[in-house]
């Protein structure tokens, strides 16, 4: 028998949604991972999102550069070469493409900068962008509350926290990019695509394609020492998981993928679980041709001070959790060749256990 993973639908929300709380709140606590049906996104705009990333992404690497990331507006483009920092190879390029609104929201300037559209791109870009990011945080919003049903709380918990409007609203719209490999690159053994690693915002909806294989997620004790990385966000270098058992969740139709970041996991004193994930290199059955993924990393506002009920972790703000992580990962400390990046992808080709789909009717 393989390890459950829920599929949940939000058809008919409004009538039925103490019990997608219930079903939520559930796949949170198990895995933190979960498909989810019926979400109200139509399928014409996710074609179209991967469509918009892949010209994005497209674009030459010097008109790439002109939107550089970084880490004080946090958003912004890193290609192989600028993530080959941070990760020790050249198998993954991420655009963090929008917060929301006209332009980024820089935190410690307290200002809004208006240079992240690639103006190459022209309007129609910018515009689908941010009725996408949009139609995204209906769903998240309606998972929120979700949430705070199956958790016993106040319906609307959540809402002003994750305010779109805010100028303190830092949830991101992005887009992960990982070149084709080679078939003889397909027979040699190959690091991850993306390393191992846990999410660091609230909660992620991630858009992927089917046939688009190789995430893997690590719940409970397949990822031994896992909770450091809750505990203690800037401090990934010392407390990088074991993993000894890898479960595949491949892109189903119809669904986009939810799971549970650090930020939510602390908020709930660790009963919802931020799962460890990572997306591992083709093999010799898998497509091999490149693949894209667009993730909205959703956080509440920087300013609001998250701490869960029972007090098992320190009070922080959003800001702090991103900052910290994000510097972690950015940072000085980070060189090439490092135990975090050792161990991230040392465990090339693990153990596998298959994933058993659950429809929850
Ligand atoms: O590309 C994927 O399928 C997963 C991406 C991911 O885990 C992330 O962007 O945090
Ligand atoms: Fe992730």
């Amino acid at each position: 028998m393989g390890r459950k993973i829920l599929k949940i639908s939000l058809h008919d929300f409004e009538a039925r949604k103490h019990e997608v709380g219930k079903q939520v709140v559930e796949a949170c606590r198990d895995t933190g991972f979960f498909l989810l049906s019926d979400h109200g996104v139509p399928d014409a705009d996710i074609d179209e999102a991967f469509a918009q990333a892949k010209r994005a992404l497209d674009l030459p690497g010097k008109t790439k550069k002109k939107y550089p990331f970084s880490l004080d507006r946090y958003v912004g483009w890193r290609g192989l070469d600028e993530l080959s920092s941070v990760t020790g190879n050249r198998l993954w390029e991420q655009w963090l493409v929008n917060r929301y609104g006209v332009g980024g929201y820089d935190a410690r300037e307290n200002d809004f900068i208006g240079d992240i559209w690639p103006q190459e791109l022209g309007d129609s870009y910018k515009d689908f962008v941010i009725s996408f990011q949009e139609k995204t945080h209906a769903v998240l919003l309606k998972l929120l509350r979700a949430i705070a049903l199956g958790l016993g709380w106040e319906e609307h918990f959540f809402d002003e926290a994750f305010d779109i409007t805010s100028e303190q609203n830092p949830s991101i719209l992005a887009v992960n990019y990982y070149p084709p490999l080679t078939e003889e690159e397909v027979k040699q053994k190959q690091p991850p695509r993306l390393h191992g690693h846990a999410d660091m915002d609230m909660l992620t909806i991630l858009y992927q394609r089917p046939g688009d294989t190789g995430l893997e997620i690590a719940p409970g004790n397949d990822a031994q020492n896992a909770e450091h990385l809750i505990a203690d966000p800037g401090n990934i270098w010392n407390s990088m998981p074991d993993v000894h058992e890898w479960t595949p969740l491949d892109p189903v139709k119809g669904c986009v993928t939810v799971n549970i970041g650090d930020g939510l996991a602390r908020w709930t004193d660790g009963l919802l679980k931020s799962t460890y994930h990572r997306v591992r290199a083709p093999r010799a059955d898998d497509n091999r041709g490149p693949r894209y993924s667009i993730p909205y990393f959703a956080n509440s506002k920087l300013d609001v001070v998250i701490q869960g009920p029972n007090k098992k972790f320190d009070p922080v703000t959003s800001f702090d959790l991103l900052s910290k992580t994000g510097e972690s990962y950015d940072g000085k400390k980070n060189k090439p060749g490092n135990e975090w990046q050792k161990k991230a992808y040392l465990q090339a080709y693990d153990r596998e256990v298959a994933a058993e789909i659950v429809t929850v009717a």
